[in-house]
């Protein structure tokens, strides 16, 4: 059950109508933000600051952080060292390819989870040249080396969405039969639709019993969040995602989103700490050097601020408009004056500034408002409409 205050919840009955009688979930979040966030174009942090993205994850209060690809560079290393020392409360995961260079980059950093990691769609064996036969040779060796290194495996399926579906049972049956204790799977390029991730995951759960599942999932068609709520419906453990969806093409999965979606429409209880989300992604955004659309669930800019007049009007009840407190994001809520505004958006935005004016002044204060709005082609600034306010109130 969520533990989100219900009155703050404003989604009504419909989901729960449709929800009766399914089994209760439970999601658990693995936050690889540090290394498939660190996938998008052109985005590069540095030791420190991956250390500080590490902490305002673990505050989010995921259960898993993907600290690093060790292989990659020395920095990384320093990073995944300095992660790994910090005392956070989420398990630190390592990253390596099957090969057994990887797993000793992983095992040399005293790590002790990793996802280990082999392509196994025709596609992507074409294109690195190798057999079937030899990327299951490769899993199972990788495998069985990292066990023996002591490290707890998650055996990751590149583009396993892709793959032939009796290849991709050998090739997890692979991992498992060298001791791979998880397992995860991998929609590298968004290609399964949310009734294929059902399938996919419960095809799995089918013959590895209580092995946990992972869903990996991107964003290419937009259905990242709702990819990850299927595999969880359908009996995952574990959700893969980053903070804002950052990633490679159209991104990663967005685990905000998601802790969003599966509190406040599915009542899942997720530990996700939702009032902290909108910090952590600012920071990030700053750190990244990206934008966001302002309407981006969630996180965007744009979700509290109003500027429409019949919603302004409205303003006083917010369930009326929205469809959940901004307390639950610890974010404010507020109206600006543009060329939507309604003379209720007058008399909301007199008041927050403290600006005593007649009501009989509001409809020429509006259509002031207005016309600079039109001209500029923009909203019109607090401090433009007390000087609207001077001239005209
Ligand atoms: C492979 C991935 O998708 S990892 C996730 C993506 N992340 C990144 O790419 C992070 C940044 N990348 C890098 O720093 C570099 O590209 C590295 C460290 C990953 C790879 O470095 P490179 O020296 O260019 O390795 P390259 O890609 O050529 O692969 C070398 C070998 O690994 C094999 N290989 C590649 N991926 C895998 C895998 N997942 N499992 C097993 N073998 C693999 C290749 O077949 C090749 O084998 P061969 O030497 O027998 O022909
Ligand atoms: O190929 C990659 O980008 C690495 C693995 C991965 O994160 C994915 O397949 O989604």
């Amino acid at each position: 059950m969520s533990t989100i205050d219900p009155d703050l919840v404003w989604t009504g009955t419909l989901n729960a109508l449709a929800l009766a009688g399914r089994p209760k979930r439970t999601a658990g979040f693995y936050d690889t933000t540090l290394r498939d966030g660190e996938q998008a174009v052109g985005v590069v942090f540095d030791p420190e600051r991956k250390l500080e993205i590490a902490k305002l994850v673990d505050g989010l209060g995921v259960g898993r952080i993907e600290a690093g690809f060790p292989r990659v560079s020395d920095e990384d290393k320093e990073a995944i060292r300095a992660i790994s020392q910090a005392g956070l409360k989420a398990e630190i995961w390592g990253f390596a390819r099957a090969m057994i260079e990887d797993v000793d980059a992983v095992a040399d950093l005293g790590m002790k989870f990793a996802v280990v990691e082999a392509p196994i769609s025709d596609a992507k064996l074409a294109a690195l040249e190798v057999s079937r036969d030899k990327v299951l040779q490769r899993i199972g060796n990788a495998v069985a080396h990292a066990v023996k290194s002591g490290i707890h495996v998650a055996f990751f399926g590149v583009d396993s969405t892709r793959a032939d579906l009796d290849f991709f049972e050998t090739a997890y049956k692979t991992a498992l039969d060298a001791g791979a204790k998880e397992l995860a799977i991998v929609d590298t390029l968004a290609i399964a639709s949310p009734e294929a991730v059902d399938f996919l995951v419960r095809r799995v759960k089918s013959w590895a019993g209580d092995v946990p599942i992972h869903w990996h999932g991107h964003n290419d068609f937009g259905l990242g969040t709702a990819g990850a709520i299927a595999a969880i419906n359908a009996g995952a453990s574990w959700v893969h995602g980053t903070v804002d969806g950052i990633g490679e093409r159209a991104g990663n999965a967005s685990l905000p989103e998601i802790a969003m979606a599966l509190e406040l429409l599915y009542g899942v209880e997720t530990g996700f700490r939702l009032d902290r989300i909108r910090a952590a992604s600012e920071r990030l955004r700053a750190i990244a050097g990206y934008a966001l659309e302002p309407w981006k669930a969630v996180v965007g800019q744009n979700l509290f601020i109003r500027e429409t007049g019949a919603v302004a009007a409205q303003f006083h009840i917010p369930q009326a408009i929205e469809p959940y407190s901004s307390t639950i994001l610890d974010t404010p809520r507020g109206i600006v004056l543009g060329k939507k505004s309604g003379v209720a958006s007058i008399g909301i935005k007199c008041r927050d500034l403290g600006l005593d004016v007649p009501e009989a002044s509001h409809a020429a204060l509006l259509a002031a408002v207005k016309k600079i709005a039109i001209t500029n082609r923009r909203l019109v600034t607090d401090a433009e409409f007390t000087d609207l306010v001077r001239r005209l109130g």
